[in-house]
């Protein structure tokens, strides 16, 4: 009797040192240019080349611009010096690259799910820390540093050590206008922000197997916020469904065969995990971060600092050093903070599903005067499937700007970035001090938050949008 967790390591564990880490064997890796160059300096260095080619994808996507003319025109000097470096890195060393003209560009962790790169039972890595996104397709998928990126390149392995095992058993259901980001947002409130460090977490439970294939890449994405590198949800019936339209190659062939070793992927029983925490998504609203870590969040209709003081005196400082920050009152509420910016994209919320959502509630709508407000697509496929559906219309309608795909404002690499002090309606994951924009202020929330938040002027709760 075991864990989902432990049974794809032991398949991809294939030795073990006297210090008790194992070396496991890495099926797919994902490279993007911000955590690469390094590696591919010292894979060379070292004189080695790929292992094996076909196991890796990279792509452009923090630096990209998401301006039309990006083709032609990148004003960051460092941003244009990180996208040629993997360029030429690329070239010199036969890598796939989708590069920014590529149709199928976008962030690397929205195109690895849409080219069918990710399967069931896999180990996948990628030099970037929300890479459990991709748990979400019954992989054990986790970020890693630069020197175990050049480390896979050359031998399509890593040392690591085991971690224990966190079983996040959600029952109920998410209620109208409650979205995956606001399950991720209660649970990481409920869990703290190190409630996951050391543990692989597996996602279970009727709420999440009436999760969308989307909506579990968003409740995976933000599990490094808990401290968690691993975020993981069994293969089921929606799983499949998915991976039959964009799997490539061999799996495609064989793909029935596969769908019945893929079927065996689970955990035997909740009591196999080191750890065990119980959820009910019934108790879930839609929620909005105050403070500078995604823990520090509430209800739409609450307030800064949960309305409570800490009796903590080191977590009273810290609130107080985070308000100061975000320019905000305790037991100030929620629903009076005016926003400047909202931002609808990222790793955690750009995919077709999030602009749907979106859009449901900015059709026929106008953004609030003085805001301005962004629709970043998270790749290029889902930039044309929202075209073709008639949502950027409504988004351009509504006064949204609408990008070109990228990372964009979730980060600020790219010369999408906050100015000091502007307050953003953010679908992010991150709401550190400066994580948008040097002196920026980021409210997390989902995109039918962000979008209402457009829409008033202030952070909003979406059902007062959506009938
Ligand atoms: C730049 C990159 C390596 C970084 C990460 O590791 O996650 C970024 O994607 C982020 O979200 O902070
Ligand atoms: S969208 Fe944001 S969180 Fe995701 S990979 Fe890019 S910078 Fe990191």
């Amino acid at each position: 009797m075991t864990t989902l967790f432990d049974k794809i390591w032991a398949a991809h564990a294939v030795a073990r040192n006297e210090a008790g880490d194992d070396l496991v064997y890495i099926d797919r890796h994902l490279v993007q240019e911000v955590s690469s160059p390094q590696a591919f300096a010292s894979m060379k260095a070292s004189g080695h080349g790929l292992r094996s080619s076909a196991r890796h994808i990279a792509v452009q996507d923090h630096n990209v611009p998401t301006s039309a003319d990006r083709l032609v025109n990148i004003p960051n000097a460092e941003s244009a010096e990180q996208i040629a470096t993997l360029r030429r890195n690329t070239q010199a060393t036969g890598m796939r690259l989708l590069d920014l003209d590529d149709p199928l560009q976008g962030i690397v962790h929205v195109i690895a799910p849409e080219l069918g790169f990710v399967l069931p039972g896999s180990t996948v890595v990628c030099g970037d820390s929300h890479s459990a996104t991709l748990g979400a397709m019954g992989a054990l998928a986790w970020g890693i540093g630069t020197s175990e990126v050049a480390h896979v390149m050359s031998t399509q392995g890593l040392w690591m050590r085991k971690p224990r095992t966190l079983g996040i058993e959600v029952s109920g259901a998410l209620g109208p206008g409650v979205y995956a980001k606001d399950l991720a947002l209660a649970l990481i409130h409920h869990i703290g922000t190190s409630g996951g460090v050391g543990h692989g977490i597996e996602y279970f439970g009727p709420a999440v197997a009436a999760l969308s294939m989307e909506a579990r890449l968003t409740l995976c994405n933000m599990t490094i916020e808990a401290g968690s590198r691993f975020g993981l949800v069994a293969p089921d019936a929606t799983t499949l469904a998915y991976l039959r339209e964009r799997v490539q190659g061999p799996a495609r062939e064989h793909f029935e065969r596969a769908a019945q070793a893929w079927a065996t992927l689970r955990t035997d029983a909740a009591t196999d995990f080191d750890r065990l925490v119980r959820f009910d998504a019934a108790t879930v609203t839609p929620r909005v971060t105050w403070g500078t870590t995604p823990a520090d969040s509430a209800a739409f209709s609450g307030r800064v600092g949960d309305g409570t003081t800490p009796a903590d005196a080191a977590e009273r400082s810290r609130i107080e050093k985070s308000l100061a920050y975000m320019g905000l009152q305790p037991g100030q509420a929620l629903s009076s903070v005016p926003i400047d910016v909202a931002f609808i994209g990222s790793c955690t919320n750009g995919r077709l599903e999030d602009l749907r959502a979106a859009a449901a509630v900015a059709r026929g709508r106008r953004v609030a005067a003085g805001v301005r407000a962004l629709v970043v697509p998270g790749s290029g496929s889902v930039k044309r499937a929202a075209e073709a559906e008639g949502l950027a219309q409504v988004f351009v309608d509504a006064g949204f700007e609408w990008r070109e795909p990228g990372c964009s404002m979730c980060i600020g690499m790219n010369g999408d970035s906050l100015a000091p002090g502007q307050r953003c309606a953010s679908t992010s994951n991150r709401n550190f001090e400066n994580r948008q924009g040097q002196g920026g202020r980021t409210h997390l929330m989902s995109p039918a938050a962000a979008a209402a938040s457009a829409l008033r002027g202030t952070l909003t709760d979406p059902r007062e949008f959506l009938s």
